[in-house]
């Protein structure tokens, strides 16, 4: 499936709760999202499986891929459009040999060596951050400010994301930086108008 890093929402549960996760893809995606991130981590897989089951009904037509974070059973069972994995999660091959030379795979990168290190022949994109500290990682790394997003995007052969307490406002200086797009999660889950919160990114465009 072709993709499109511009705008790529990452789902969170509890941040979702109030307005419902679905109700939040929905209208994110009306607002201008164009790829979507199932990450949870407190479902059991039965959960998660079933919850992507429904996202990809929902988004069946719209040209909006669905990833799943972390969980390569669960992708292969939902039948999603790929897996997102970090440097300490299922190996970048054994996902591949999985899902099939059509799946949509991406990985974290935090530093040059990481960079350096990635299968790139084996991947379709990369997340590089965070860019600043964030609230919804708990465990993430280093940030590396827009000077370390522009290093590593520039060093990089493929398409690639930057993340990490990223905001509408942002969205230039990362395009400048090089990156191909912005994923969020606050930035958009558990915004009162989550369309609003999406179409905001792309204000330039108006
Ligand atoms: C697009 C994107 N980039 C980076 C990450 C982070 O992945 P990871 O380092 O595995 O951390 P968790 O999300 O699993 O906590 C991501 N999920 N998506
Ligand atoms: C899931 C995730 N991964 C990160 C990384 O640096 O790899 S930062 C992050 C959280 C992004 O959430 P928010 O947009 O609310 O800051
Ligand atoms: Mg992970």
């Amino acid at each position: 499936m072709p993709f499109d890093l511009s705008l790529y929402l990452i789902t969170d549960a509890e941040l979702c709760a109030e307005f419902g996760l679905e109700k939040t893809v929905e209208a994110a995606i009306q607002g201008g999202i164009t790829m979507v991130q199932l990450r949870d981590k407190y479902a059991s897989d039965e959960q998660m499986i079933a919850q992507a089951k429904r996202l990809k009904a929902m988004l069946s037509g719209s040209g909006v891929p669905l990833i799943i974070n972390d969980r390569l059973n669960v992708a292969l069972a939902s039948q999603a459009d790929g897996l997102h994995v970090g440097q300490s999660d299922t190996a970048v091959q054994e996902a591949r040999n999985t899902l099939g030379q059509h799946a949509i795979i991406g990985l974290s990168i935090n530093t040059p060596a990481q960079l350096q290190e990635a299968p790139v022949e084996l991947l379709n994109y990369v997340g590089l951050g965070p860019v600043f500290a964030t609230g919804s990682k708990q465990d993430h790394a280093q940030p590396i400010g827009f000077d370390g997003l522009a290093w590593l995007a520039n060093a990089c052969q493929l398409p690639s994301v930057a993340i990490g307490g990223l905001k509408a406002e942002h969205m230039a200086q990362v395009k400048a930086a090089g990156a191909n797009g912005i994923a969020v999660i606050s930035a958009i889950c558990g915004q009162p108008d989550p369309r609003l919160a999406a179409q905001a990114f792309f204000h330039d465009r108006l």
